[in-house]
């Protein structure tokens, strides 16, 4: 167990759904703390270095403009063994798969364009939390 720091990202599809108060609720009332909150247009490169290992992938066009199709909502949050608990409960990759009770089972759903939106981004581990939180909050 340890202090450690993670990334969360709500995604265009669950800003735009007013899903953001739910998910900080969600997070609150886990006992966690909101070190920062902003709203972010996501730019090119900041998702080039964000999806670093995605940027080759078939889907990677789709996830750009996925990602820029409205605004993001940037938040870290801090506190004991942080990341895989956020990390569960953001709830498989494709929403339809994903359990109930997780964010993206609750709120998420698979669209008939075929682009997979699955409304929430969150660190798979500190060192990777540390990455993204430059990317997003370089100002801290
Ligand atoms: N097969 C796929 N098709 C489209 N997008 C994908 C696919 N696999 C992963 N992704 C996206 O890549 C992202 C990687 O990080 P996330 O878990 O935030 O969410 C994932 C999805 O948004």
């Amino acid at each position: 167990m340890s202090e450690q720091r993670t990334l969360v990202l709500v995604k265009p599809d669950g800003v735009k759904a007013q899903h953001i108060g739910d998910i900080i609720a969600r997070i609150e009332h886990k006992g966690y703390k909101i070190e920062a909150l902003k709203m972010i247009n996501a730019t090119k490169e900041q998702l080039a270095k964000h999806y670093q290992d995605k940027v080759n992938a078939p889907f990677f066009p789709e996830l750009v403009s996925y990602m820029q199709e409205g605004p993001i909502a940037g938040i870290i949050v801090a506190g004991t063994n942080v990341v895989p608990i956020i990390h569960k409960m953001a709830g498989a990759t494709n929403p339809g798969e994903a359990d109930w009770g997780t964010v993206r089972g609750d709120f998420g759903r698979e669209w008939p364009d075929g682009n997979l939106r699955n409304v929430i981004h969150t660190s798979d581990s500190p060192s990777e939390a540390d990455r993204e939180i430059e990317i997003w909050f370089p100002e801290l």
